[in-house]
């Protein structure tokens, strides 16, 4: 509700009650000895006709007062309300005046009731998709000297990047295995550079994805591409073959020089962290097929209706949500652990980086008041079991608090040496939570050690455990299954916006530096240009003037 904080409802205060009186015996160990009923308790199964998983929240510091309270605190904030203005199409990105749609791009046979311009549009657009992908994937459509793509680039940053690469890289089990895909995003030149090398003009496809299309980096990365393409092709006639825009500015793409039919269109209500599901998912479709891209916008669907349909106490998006703000709010940790068990889902933890810091990185609530509490957390990970040779020391024996998420699928989808690596990996994705849970005592270290072992060496062998995790399992890797597991995190994220009274969905915390850079920009020429700057700014611009060759 505009003009509330979250620290002003009851259920905060109880929350804060029950943290004072109950940290001290929450005690993981002592929780499951004392309940044999306790998984079964704190986890639910999600069932949908295309995909399923298991959350197990049981290893949460979590008893079920807690948990009823925490439940408590997103009725409070009528996260219910919230959310069905948000399927209805209000614009509830107040500060934009906007709609916040992504579910409308996926809203299968029309579950939802939606009525926003542009909605209705959302079949062709898919329908155009599929077409193109199709005559692409075909070998149909060709190239100016009359040869079949089979390299694609998408040109593109931010959400018309990483929903791409994320997807691609999950669902490349799925892939068309000759057509090879490169996502180019920095303005270092080096990224476009190192792209084109691999690339022959005749047989290349560029996808410039920019919802605006006015970013900085994506329309200098597209202008490089294709000057590098007409020096080759030679004729601006035959960019038509090898350049598509995926966009909401039709003016700006033909500015650029790609004629309307080779624009796919979306709408100001898709936020950019939310596009994937729009036509910034064209690169997705080619790479997997279009069947399978729906696939996945399906899955995503059945998740939306479990969103909008399930009791908040076994609404897993909710729940989530509900025990991250128990840990960013009342425990004070920082930040939030992504460790998918699952090397398809490497780029997880990069692709919600943007999808939550994005959204929930923000001090003042929609009604412009400074929260005392802490919003977004920041987010980090790695697919396992990398990360165990890297940082998990710090997750098991450092002295932060750092909630995780473990997911895992029960079945590999490539057979190597039978189950022999999927055995191995998954006896570590069921280890590390219940290291971190539990952890090793002093007692349990001595009797290893023996009676010679020095303190010191005994003390560095204690894991203190009592740190918490959620484990998601399913059975393997599908597109609707990798759907309903980015619409959970999507939901989660809106979850936790609400609760927090912020607007998840605009991101004016971007703007400040990009006008900087462009005032720099200008000033870089030469050291009399250089004004307005602290002495820091002008010492490290005066060196690079002075350095540069
Ligand atoms: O798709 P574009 O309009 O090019 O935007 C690309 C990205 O840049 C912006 O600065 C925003 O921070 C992101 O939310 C957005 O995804």
């Amino acid at each position: 509700m505009p003009g509330t904080l979250a620290s002003d409802y009851a259920a905060w205060s109880k929350l804060q009650q029950l943290y004072d009186s109950k940290k001290q015996s929450l005690v993981l160990k002592d929780l499951f000895a004392a309940d044999p009923d306790r998984f079964k308790k704190f986890s639910r199964e999600y069932s949908a006709p295309n995909a399923s998983f298991l959350l197990d929240f049981s290893k949460n510091l979590i008893d079920e007062e807690v948990f009823a309270a925490l439940i408590q605190l997103v009725k409070e904030a009528d996260v219910e309300g919230a959310r069905d203005a948000m399927f209805r199409g209000e614009h509830i990105n107040t500060s934009e005046d906007r709609a916040v749609l992504h579910i409308a791009l996926r809203n299968v046979g029309n579950t939802f009731t939606i009525s926003e311009p542009g909605v209705d549009e959302v079949q062709g657009v898919l329908e155009h998709m599929r077409v193109f992908s199709d005559s692409i994937r075909s070998g149909e459509w060709k190239g100016y000297t009359g040869k079949s793509i089979n390299t694609i680039v998408n040109i593109g940053i931010g959400g018309s990047d990483l929903g791409p690469v994320m997807v691609t890289e999950a669902l490349k089990y799925y892939s068309k295995r000759d057509l090879r895909a490169f996502f180019v995003s920095n303005i270092d030149g080096t990224h476009i550079a190192e792209t084109l090398k691999e690339c022959d003009p005749e047989t290349t496809l560029f996808i410039i994805a920019s919802k605006t299309f006015t970013t900085q980096e994506t329309i200098t990365n597209a202008e490089t591409a294709k000057e590098w393409f007409l020096k080759k092709a030679g004729d601006k006639a035959h960019v038509a073959k090898h350049f598509v825009a995926l966009s909401t500015n039709t003016k700006a793409v033909t500015a650029f020089g790609i004629a309307e039919e080779n624009m796919f269109q979306f709408w100001d209500w898709v936020g950019g962290r939310y596009s994937l599901w729009s036509a910034i998912g064209l690169s997705i479709a080619l790479v997997i097929g279009f069947d399978n891209f729906k696939a996945l916008l399906e899955g995503a669907h059945e998740m939306d209706k479990h969103f909008t349909s399930t009791p908040l106490e076994n609404n897993l998006p909710v729940i989530m949500a509900a025990l991250g703000i128990w840990y960013g709010d009342f425990y004070g940790s920082q930040t939030h652990v992504l460790l998918p068990y699952d090397q398809y889902l490497h780029k997880f933890a990069d692709y919600f980086q943007q999808g939550d810091m994005e959204s929930n990185g923000k001090f003042v609530t929609k009604a412009g008041q400074r929260v005392n509490y802490q919003t977004g957390p920041i987010i980090w990970g790695a697919a396992g079991t990398n990360g165990q040779h890297s940082f998990y020391q710090l997750l098991h024996q450092g002295t932060k608090l750092i909630p995780a998420d473990f997911l895992a699928p029960a079945n590999s989808l490539n057979d190597v040496g039978g189950d022999k690596h999927h055995r191995i990996l998954l006896s570590n994705f069921f280890a590390q939570p219940e290291a971190l849970a539990f952890g090793k005592n002093e007692e349990t270290v001595k009797k290893e050690l023996g009676p010679n072992a020095s303190e010191a060496l005994i003390k560095s062998k204690v894991f203190e455990g009592n740190r918490p995790s959620n484990s998601i399992m399913f059975p393997k890797m599908t597109p609707s299954t990798l759907g309903a597991l980015i619409a959970l995190y999507e939901h989660k994220i809106f979850v936790q916006g609400m609760v927090w009274g912020i607007n998840s969905f605009d991101q004016m915390g971007v703007e400040l530096g990009k006008i900087l850079a462009k005032n720099i920009l200008a000033q870089l020429n030469s050291p009399e240009d250089v004004v307005g700057h602290d002495s820091s700014t002008t010492g490290l611009i005066h060196y690079y003037q002075k350095n540069r060759a």
